[in-house]
């Protein structure tokens, strides 16, 4: 007798998913947030196993976890150049950010010892916080810039003593309003840092990965025209 709601419950589901895009939208929304908690508490005891903590190795149990995603939403991914990630030795991966999906894209490319630069927020995300400890994922306080800046700088040493690679978002947040945001600097000086440039190279770098990324970005916009939101109400 308890079980009578559901059955309004499962007629109501499947009627609101075939007819409403907003309400796909948000349910694709939950179902990410609670399938990718539920992927990292499986890949927390697999990653401590084989790596006995946070190790980058990790990020390949990560990334294979992370990959058939993509088919529940509904996503598919077209790669053009992943040859040029398959050089040897450290480089810094600068990528636009629009929403918490891009992890799907990243996932997709993510060469191996190739960990990201995160908000230290990420951390408290539960299981998906435990999951990016382990995987060697470097924490910032965007608050704290002279802080943020020891733990870049820390990471550029680690980088190139350990042959890691780094994933920088550098817009330094999600922006959905088109286009890309100013670059922040700290990927360029990560990058700097780890081909022996000097800092007066900055400038020059971010302004030209920023035209390259904006000319990609419009291309590909012009492409395709569908918005990361609900596309009717
Ligand atoms: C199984 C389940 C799996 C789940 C998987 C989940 C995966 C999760 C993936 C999660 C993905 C999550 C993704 C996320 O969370 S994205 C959000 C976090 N990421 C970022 O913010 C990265 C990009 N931010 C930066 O790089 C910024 O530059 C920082 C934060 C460092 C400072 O920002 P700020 O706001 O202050 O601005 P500014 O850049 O203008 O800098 C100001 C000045 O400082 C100088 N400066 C900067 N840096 C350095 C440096 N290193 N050494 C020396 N100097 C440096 C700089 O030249 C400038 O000086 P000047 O040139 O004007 O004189
Ligand atoms: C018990 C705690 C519950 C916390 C719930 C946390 C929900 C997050 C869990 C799963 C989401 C799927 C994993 C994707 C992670 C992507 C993270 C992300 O995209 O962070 C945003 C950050 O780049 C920029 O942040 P802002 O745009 O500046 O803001």
């Amino acid at each position: 007798m308890d079980a009578v709601w559901i059955l309004p419950v499962l007629l109501v589901l499947p009627l609101l998913l075939w007819t409403s895009s907003t309400f796909v939208f948000y349910f694709k929304k939950c179902f990410y947030v609670a399938y990718m908690m539920l992927l990292a508490v499986i890949a927390i005891p697999i990653c401590i196993l084989k790596s006995g903590g946070r190790d980058i190795e990790n990020m390949r149990v990560i990334r294979f976890m992370v990959r058939h995603v993509k088919y529940f939403l509904g996503l598919r991914f077209q790669v053009s150049g992943w040859e040029h990630l398959q050089t040897d030795g450290p480089y810094v991966i600068i990528s636009n950010h629009q929403s918490s999906l891009d992890v799907l894209g990243m996932m997709e490319v993510l060469p191996d010892r190739c960990s990201t630069i995160a908000k230290k927020e990420l951390l408290w995300a539960g299981t998906v916080g435990m999951i990016c400890w382990l995987g060697g994922i470097v924490f910032i306080n965007r608050k704290k810039t002279s802080d943020a800046k020891n733990v870049m700088s820390d990471a550029a040493k680690t980088m190139l003593a350990d042959k890691i690679r780094l994933w920088v978002f550098p817009e330094g947040t999600r922006n959905q309003n088109g286009g890309l945001l100013p670059f922040k600097k700290g990927a360029f000086h990560l990058a700097i840092q780890a081909q022996g440039l000097t800092a007066d190279d900055v400038t020059l770098l971010s302004e030209q990965s920023f035209g390259i990324m904006r000319s990609a970005f419009l291309e590909i916009s012009g492409q395709s025209v569908q918005s990361n939101g609900p596309s009717t109400h």
